[in-house]
């Protein structure tokens, strides 16, 4: 069952992006600077026309942002190329704090961006979303404009899951389903409100996400939401619902690799809330299996997640070299 306060907290802290038009969040802005960061690797299909559309809508438009962002995670395609046509400032991940060993992942790539934007809000929006339109910023940044007190945005949506040969409305997020909405009920009942906790579009003040450590891989989404919550409170945290969200589907063993990351992830803040207190520390890897014709063929996998510590405490007392841009 939800508990009550969350029932309240979801009463008062959500809203829709219907809520939140251009021209409404534009009159709240005052002297705030906002950055859009998009995390990318491997997205040359979609990463061009998502940058086009917030430029063109929140940059010449309306002026809403004040800087588009990518950051290049390791591509292997033409990702930063048609990023910076589109007319975003592109950063190569490992050129961002390179006198640091560089680490791989998604949470690494937003945790750099804080070294390379300078907006009072950042904003992070995935670069593979199919259905991008203006209002994924608008609707995460007009409850922060509107309400000082907030410290982050969550985004949420319906989900549909697209296969070869169906199209399921309402089915996608299965490591959501399966693994992340599980662990936040039984562990942070208070943080069950969010409907789509692994949505990788959320907005917050800088101040506080410089004050958070960031796991590097896919569990950077599941301890941003505890790790805030403990600093900020969730009265602090709103959700805004985005509509209908469609991206690039995952293979069913790619995301049973991010189930892994994500627990490994829920595990070190369980260990840290004293949820848990193991005598043994738990295994780090996954065992997956592929049918061959002899029978099957087992693939270790490492899962751990390095992490990184908050962003503030590495910028200061240090001149930040400005990394190149492409
Ligand atoms: O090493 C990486 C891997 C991914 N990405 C980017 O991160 C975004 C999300 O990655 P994706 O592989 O599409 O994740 P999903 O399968 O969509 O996973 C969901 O769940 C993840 C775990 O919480 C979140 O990070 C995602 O934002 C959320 O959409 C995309 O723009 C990727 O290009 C990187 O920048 N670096
Ligand atoms: O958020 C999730 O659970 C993962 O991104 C998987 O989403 P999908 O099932 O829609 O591919």
């Amino acid at each position: 069952m939800m508990p009550t306060r969350t029932r309240q907290w979801l009463a008062n802290r959500m809203s829709s992006h219907l809520d939140w038009p251009a021209s409404r969040v534009r009159a709240l802005k005052g002297d705030t600077t906002i950055s859009v960061v998009l995390p990318a690797k491997d997205e040359q299909e979609t990463v061009g026309s998502i940058v086009t559309t917030i430029r063109e809508s929140l940059v010449e438009g309306v002026p809403l942002v004040d800087e588009v962002v990518v950051i290049d995670s390791r591509s292997t395609d033409n990702t930063a190329k048609v990023a910076a046509r589109a007319g975003a400032a592109v950063y190569a991940q490992d050129d961002i704090l390179a006198d640091l060993p560089g680490l791989w992942g998604k949470g690494e790539a937003l945790w750099k961006s804080l070294a390379v934007t300078g907006g009072d809000v950042v904003v992070f929006v995935d670069s593979d979303i199919r259905n991008f339109g203006a209002h994924f910023v608008t609707g995460l940044v007009g409850p922060l404009l509107a309400d000082p007190d907030l410290a982050y945005v969550k985004g949420c949506y319906s989900r549909p899951l697209r296969e070869a040969d169906s199209f399921s409305p309402f089915d996608g997020g299965r490591v959501t389903e399966l693994l992340a909405r599980p662990l936040l009920n039984m562990c942070w009942p208070e943080l069950s409100g969010f409907v789509q906790p692994l949505a990788g579009e959320y907005a917050g003040r800088r101040e506080a996400l410089e004050a958070v450590p960031f796991v590097c891989g896919y569990g950077v989404e599941f301890a941003l939401l505890v790790d805030l919550a403990d600093l900020v409170g969730v009265d602090r945290m709103a959700q805004t619902d985005l509509g209908r969200r469609e991206h690039s589907h995952q293979s069913t063993a790619a995301l049973g690799r991010m189930a892994g990351q994500i627990l490994d992830t829920a595990w070190s803040r369980m260990h840290r809330h004293g949820i848990v207190a193991p005598e043994h520390p738990p295994s780090r890897g996954i065992t997956q299996f592929v049918q061959t014709t002899d029978g099957y063929e087992s693939l270790d996998w490492d899962v751990e997640v390095s992490e990184r510590p908050p962003m503030r405490q590495v910028l200061d007392g240090r001149g930040v070299p400005r990394p190149r841009r492409y």
